[in-house]
């Protein structure tokens, strides 16, 4: 697993998602990596689910799910074409990527008791436009899995 997230290299001014900026201290701040030898085509991500986090008791809010899959969608996208085109996460000019539509499946309940493991794949890799594939697990058994089509921001978003 690399150590700097990429979450954490985005910049200042765009660190403050409620699902993954490092500048919002009531937000999930999920932090997403290459997942070790995989650099350039798979992405991991942890997240350990509070108990207000709840939907039914012992079980999570389909939501926060909903919401983990997204940010470590357009963190992997972001990631994969700086990747492709040899570029550094947070170098000048930023390159990042906005949800443009999730597609969310709930295949088996999901403890909230346990850590959740996010892995991302890419199904399709444009510069300005970036298809992830999610699966999220709990001591490996899938729980949800989702499409994320994420779009590069466009500058009206600055
Ligand atoms: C609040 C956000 C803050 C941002 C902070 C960022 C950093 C933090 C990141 C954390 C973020 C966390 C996550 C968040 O919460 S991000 C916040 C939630 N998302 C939004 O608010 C996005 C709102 N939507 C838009 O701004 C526009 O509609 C976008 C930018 C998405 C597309 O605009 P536009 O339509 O003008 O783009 P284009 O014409 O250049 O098309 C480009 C390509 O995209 C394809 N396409 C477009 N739409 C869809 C669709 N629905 N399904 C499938 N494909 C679609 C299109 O066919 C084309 O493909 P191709 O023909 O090339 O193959």
């Amino acid at each position: 697993m690399s150590k700097i997230a990429f979450q954490d290299c985005y910049i200042q001014s765009l660190s403050h998602c409620y699902g993954c900026g490092k500048n919002n201290p009531e937000g999930h701040q999920l932090k997403s990596y290459w997942l070790d030898n995989y650099e350039g085509s798979k992405t991991i991500a942890h997240f350990t689910p509070k108990p207000y986090h709840t939907a039914i008791p012992g079980f999570v809010y389909g939501g926060l799910l909903a919401s983990l899959i997204d940010c470590h969608g357009t963190g992997s996208a972001a990631a994969v074409v700086h990747y492709k085109n040899n570029l550094t996460i947070g170098s000048d000019p930023t390159i990042r990527f906005v949800t443009a539509a999730l597609n969310i499946n709930y295949l088996a309940p999901t403890p909230i008791d346990k850590q959740l493991e996010l892995v991302g794949e890419f199904s399709q890799v444009k510069d300005n436009k970036v298809i992830v594939d999610i699966t999220l697990s709990t001591n490996n058994v899938i729980c949800v899995k989702g499409e994320v089509v994420a779009v590069k921001m466009p500058a009206t978003f600055k």
